[in-house]
Order: structure tokens, then sequence, then C-alpha cells
């Protein structure tokens, strides 16, 4: 009696702990439903917000910004002749001009997209001088370095200044005398250093401060990604200098962003441009990552040296510094001339290889995150993500890290499902870390959305067209749908089993158990078998993105594992109510490389010609980088219509630049002409070709020899 008594209270017991799971479980997902709740109402407003902003801006834009204005002309000047640009990109000209107006200005426009110009014009456009503030020394010097190449006076007040240049710029700022017209500064002058703004107050009272501009803004904002404690103290800079215009640019920042930046910096009253995230530009596109690592590997060496075979820079993104390592050696065992960039290197091995980078001796970087702000190359023709980031906005800045040019480039990510666990235990103790997460996880399981689209869905902009500049709008991928509403049942079940003997498993541990229960129902139902490890790796996920699974984590002495749970929905699935649809990859409908397209086979012999001289030129004239001597975009206006005087070259790239170099690219395509190669460009690419055939899979260790005697070079 007694004992029946026991074992009936035990059930209860047992039950009453299975009840209180479950309002656990529900608990949660209220609380969670609130959070997006409010997160959607938010995005509501800001989306209200902004489109009577942007709707007050774009008349405003229309009305004033765009009009004529007494400077046309000479800022058109200084466009072209000094800065080479032969047009402006959206919004630069009507920033200019509300800057020119002595408005204060937010700008918020991608990467890329031409903040610098923004600026700088009006800085050589204006009598005396502009502060400029960055966050990071790098930045700096390559800004001060490609504006002295174009013969502006641009100068920097940082750590690295000699003293003799600081008594220039304090004599300038305090007297007006000398050539200055561009000062940068890191934030931390403008908050610790006491002789520095009170020289800059003389500068002002002297009428001569023309303008503040404050670069990547976001840093302002706790709410920011690079949060910069020293950006909070530039409010003063408005407080000081009411009446000077301030110019805030980010490529980054939320509603919330802009409204606390807004705030710390003092100019509610600004005159906001929102571009657009969209980057054109950018080829978009997900690949299925072998499980085996050399495959990956491979992949990624044929593509490059497939797509890329003129040195043209990349970026291969990995998820830890020992996986930087172990890729960028075998890229080079591979013939790539790769190297890796990681938070354990010391600062001077980091800025040699980024240096190496940027003039181009280096072709491709294997970085992790930690290779972020502060990369200013514009002609990074590819971003590869050997793993997947950890949320869209991540993936955006470090993909958005291509074509800041404008011209074609592409981001490839590879994904497997088996990497998720590795990602999830790393961000699962922050805010909202897990979402984040999986929302970058649909958008990798995706076969047939935009992936454009997810960018601005993400983003809260209204959809634009993609123009087939993605992997599913281009080509499209050949899906087979199974059903897997039985498979998931009996993961689940297999799941409730464990639970109930206080057993766990990652998400390896389950498929084996999965496996081996499969194989057992197999003779009662065939389909069971018929998943490939892959494609149960690739349920699973799609299990825990639905909730009927979850990861659950536990901390070890070294590190933390992800396993596998019942998620809040299991029941669902474990009574069939919940249909679970699997959309496996049989193939991609057509894959072309959008460079191979895009190369111009008429005028690519002489843009090799013209790259190799601008590299030339880059070390005679003090160093600056490739980039700055000529654009890429130059290049290939250049190689387009051969000019045969300084005269012809002085209307294709400005002034400035014809009168430096003019005469050497001159007499380079007289030669080139001469020697008849114009129509010889297509056997040089035939050659290039070969070339690059004859770089394919060379295993033998002496390439890497090669690699590193190029190293002992410099
Ligand atoms: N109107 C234009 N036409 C052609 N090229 C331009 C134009 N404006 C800017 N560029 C070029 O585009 C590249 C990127 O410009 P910039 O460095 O100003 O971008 P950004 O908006 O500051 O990007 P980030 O957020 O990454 O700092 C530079 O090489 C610049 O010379
Ligand atoms: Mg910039």
């Amino acid at each position: 009696m007694e004992n029946d008594i026991v074992e009936e209270l035990l059930c209860v017991e047992a039950e009453l702990q299975d009840v209180q799971d479950q309002i656990k479980i529900l608990l949660d997902h209220q609380e969670r439903l609130y959070r997006k709740q409010s997160e959607l109402k938010a995005l509501l407003e800001d989306c209200k917000t902004s489109e009577n902003e942007s709707n007050n801006n774009a008349s405003i834009a229309a009305e004033d910004w765009s009009g004529n204005f007494e400077w046309d002309s000479r800022a058109d000047d200084i466009r072209f002749n000094v800065f080479g640009i032969s047009s402006y990109r959206a919004n630069q000209h009507e920033i200019i001009n509300a800057i020119m107006s002595g408005r204060d200005v937010l700008v918020i426009m991608a990467a890329g997209g031409g903040k610098s110009l923004c600026y700088q014009l009006p800085a050589v456009l204006c009598n005396g001088v502009a502060l400029v503030v960055s966050p990071l020394l790098s930045l700096i010097q390559d800004q001060v370095m490609g504006l002295t190449a174009l013969g502006i006076p641009a100068y920097m007040l940082t750590s690295t200044t000699s003293k003799e240049d600081e008594k220039f710029i304090y004599k300038a700022l305090d007297k007006g005398e000398g050539e200055m017209k561009i000062l940068y500064v890191t934030p931390e002058k403008i908050s610790k250093s006491k002789r520095f703004m009170s020289k800059l107050e003389k500068c002002h009272n002297g009428g001569r401060l023309s303008l503040v501009a404050i670069d990547e803004a976001h840093c302002c904002s706790q709410w920011g990604h690079d949060f910069r404690p020293d950006y909070k103290n530039l409010g003063i800079l408005k407080v000081q200098f009411p009446n000077v215009p301030m110019i805030a640019l980010t490529a980054t920042a939320t509603y919330k962003v802009q409204t606390d930046l807004m705030e710390m910096l003092h100019i509610s009253k600004c005159v906001k441009f929102v571009s657009t995230v969209n980057r054109p530009n950018l080829f978009y596109k997900v690949l299925e990552k072998s499980s085996v690592a050399k495959v990956v590997i491979d992949e990624i060496a044929d593509f490059i040296r497939g797509s890329y075979p003129n040195n043209e820079s990349g970026i291969v993104y990995c998820f830890s510094r020992k996986e930087c390592e172990q890729v960028a050696k075998e890229l080079r065992e591979r013939g790539i001339s790769a190297d890796y960039y990681h938070a354990d290197m010391d600062v001077m091995a980091r800025e040699k290889v980024h240096l190496r980078w940027s003039k181009n001796k280096l072709q491709v970087i294997v970085g992790t995150v930690a290779f972020g702000m502060g990369i200013n190359k514009p002609d990074v023709r590819f971003v590869i993500h050997h793993s997947l980031s950890k949320s869209m906005e991540t993936y955006y800045q470090e993909s958005g890290r291509a074509g800041r040019d404008g011209l074609p480039s592409e981001c490839l990510l590879y994904f497997r499902p088996g990497d998720v666990p590795r990602q999830s235990s790393m961000v699962f103790y922050e805010n909202s870390g897990l979402q984040n997460l999986y929302d970058i996880v649909r958008y990798c399981q995706s076969k047939r959305n935009c992936r454009r689209g997810a960018f601005f869905q993400h983003f809260g902009e209204p959809l634009r067209d993609c123009n087939g500049m993605c992997d599913n709008c281009a080509y499209g991928h050949e899906i087979k749908e199974v059903d897997a509403t039985y498979h998931a049942k009996v993961i689940v079940s297999l799941l409730c089993d464990m639970k109930e003997n206080e057993q766990r498993a990652t998400m390896l541990q389950l498929i084996d158990r999965l496996k081996a229960k499969m194989k057992e129902l197999g003779g009662s139902n065939n389909s069971v078998s018929d998943l490939k490890k892959d494609e149960l790796e690739q349920l699973i996920i799609h299990l825990i993105l639905d909730r009927i699974l979850k990861e659950e984590f536990q901390h070890t002495a070294y590190a933390t594992n992800a396993y596998v749970a019942l998620g809040p929905l299991w029941k669902l699935a474990l009574q069939g109510k919940k249909p679970v649809v699997l959309e496996i990859c049989k193939g991609q409908l057509s894959n072309s490389s959008i460079r191979k397209d895009a190369r111009n086979s008429q005028t690519f012999g002489l843009e090799m010609k013209l790259d190799e001289l601008r590299k030339e030129l880059s070390s005679t004239h003090g160093g600056i980088f490739p980039h700055a001597v000529l654009s890429t975009q130059q290049i290939s206006i250049l190689s387009t219509h051969k000019p045969t005087s300084i005269t012809q070259v002085e209307k294709l790239i400005g002034k400035v630049k014809a009168e430096k170099y003019g005469n050497r690219i001159v007499d380079l395509i007289q030669q080139y002409v001469k020697s008849g190669q114009p129509n010889g460009d297509k056997s040089r690419v035939a050659e290039a070709s070969e070339n690059r055939a004859n770089k394919r899979p060379r295993k033998n260790k002496s390439l890497i020899l090669i690699e590193s005697s190029e190293d002992d070079a410099e």
C-alpha cells in the first residue's frame, strides 16, 4: 500500500516537473515574443520617422542641396582636377552643398560610398583648416598619404608625428603660418591635450577653422559596434565652436545610434543624409562547405586562381587564429600569395602583413574578425568567408570590404551546418547572440530567396532589384524537396529518451544515434535511411530554427560545449503536427563568374601594363599606395581611351595626376600601341590564362620558398 502511494507520488512529482518545464518554456517563449514585439514596434516607429525624415530631406535635398550654388564651378574643378573624380556619387554633391552652406550634417552612407570626399572637398574649397577626427592611426596615415599625393597640404597630429611637424602644425593653428588645409587627429587629442585645444581655439578665433569632420561617428555610441570612450568627449567641439559646420559620417548606424550620436555631438538640427545599405556592385554567393578541410581549400584556391589570376586583392575570413594560419599556409602551398592576420600577433607583425597587402605585394589576407575597421583598400575584389559570421550585421560589414571602388566584386560564404555549434557556443552569452546567429544561418540555408533582399529586410529598408547579383537570383539551384516530418519525429523521440536517461548529445553524437536508430527502423520504413550525414546536419539546424529543437551550452575547463535539446515546439513534431520540409540542393543551374564576364579582352593587356606602372610609381613617389597613384577605375578609363598626350590624360584623370604621372603614362601607351599590342591583347589573355594553368595545384614546397623569398626582399 505504502509502496503504491510512493510510486504514485513519484509519478505526480514527475508530472509536476514536466508541467514546470513546460511553464518555463512558455515563459521563455513569452519573453522572446515580448522582446520581438518591442523590437518590431521600434522598427515600425523608425520606419515611419525615417520615412517622414527622408521625405523632408528629399524635399530639402531637391529644393536646396542639389541646386546651383556660387561654389559650383570651383567645386567641380577641384573634384576633377585635384581628386581625379569624374562625377559625384549619390548624395555627395548635396552633402557638400549643405556643409558649404554652413549647416551641420549627418551622413549615413554604405562602406565605400565615398564619404571622405564629402569633407575633403569642402576642406580644399574653404579658406582655413578643416579638423578631422578619425579613430585609427592606420586610417589617418592612409588618408594623409593619399591627400599629400594629390598635392593637398594634409597633416596629422598623433603619437607618430615628428617634433618638426608638430611645431609646423601648432604654428599653422596658432598664427595661420604655413599651408595646412586638413588636420587629422585621434579623439584622444581632443579629450586629453589641453595644448592642442588651446591652439585650436586660437585657430577658431582667427576665423581659420573651416569645418569639423567626425569620421566613423558610430564610435560615439555605446550602441554602435566599435564604441570608443574618447568619442564621447567630442561634444565639446560644437560647444566651443558653435558656428563651425560639423559633419559626422558613418557606414552603419541604426536609428538608435543616429539619435545617440546627434545628441552627443550636439548637432540635433543637422541635415541628415541617409543612403541605402545596398552595394549593387557586390555579388553575394553561399557555397556548400565540404566536411573535408582540404576540399574547401582546393575550391577556394581554384576560385582565386581561376577568377583572379593577376594578383587582384582579396580577404579570406576564418573562425579561429589557428584556422587562419592553417588556411594561409595551405593557400601558399597551392601557389597563392597569402598570409595571416589575427589578434595573437604583435602589432608590428600585423602592420607588416597589412602593408604588404595594401601595396599589392601580397594577394590574400587570411584573417579573423580582428582584421576589421581600418581596411581602407578600395580595390578588394573578393571576400571569402571560410566560416559563417556571427550575425547578418557582421557579415554585411566584413563582406562589404569588397569593392569599395564601386567595381564588380564577389562575396562568397562557405556554409556547413556543422559550423553552427562552433559559433553558437561563442555567442550564446551575448545579448540576442543566438537570435543574430540564427538570422545569418537562415540566410545561408535559403536556396530560393534573394540574398540582397535579406539585407534590406534585416536593415528595415524597402526591397530593391538585385539585378542578378546574387547566386539565387543569377542562376538558382536545382532543389529537391524532402518531407522530413518523420525524421523530425524520430529525432524528437530520441531526445525524449535521452532526457529521461539524463543524457546529452552534441549535434554529431545525435546524428550517430539517429543513424543507428534509423537502421533499426529501416525495415518498417524505407525512407528513414535515405538522408546523408550532411543532410541530417541540415535537418537538425532546420529544426533548431523552427524551435522544435534548441541548443544548450555547458562550460568545461577548456571550452563551452553545445548540445542539441528539445525546443519549445517539440511536442508538435512528435505528434507529426508540424510538417517539416527539407530543401536539398542537387546542384547549381549554371555558374558563371562575374569577373570573367566583366574582363574586357580588348583592354586587358594595357591594364596589366598600367598596373605594373602604378606599382613602380607608388614606390618612387614616397611609398604611397598603388591605388593612390591610379585607381582601378582610372586604369580602365586610360586603357579604353589610350590617350597620347598629357592634355588628353588630363581630360581623363584630372590635372594633378596628369602633371605627376602623365609623361610615364603617355610613354607607356605609345610603346604599347607601337608594338601592335592592341590586337595582341587576346593572345595576352591567353598567355595569362596559360600562366594561370601553370600555377594550378603544385603541391611542392618550393612555392612556399618563393613566397618567403619575396618576404625577404622587403
Ligand atoms: N564620385 C566618385 N567616383 C569614383 N570614385 C569615388 C567617388 N567618390 C569616392 N570614390 C572612391 O571610392 C573609394 C571609397 O571612398 P571612401 O574611402 O571615401 O569610402 P567611405 O564611404 O569612407 O567608406 P568606409 O565606410 O569604408 O570608410 C575611394 O577609392 C574613393 O576614391
Ligand atoms: Mg571612410
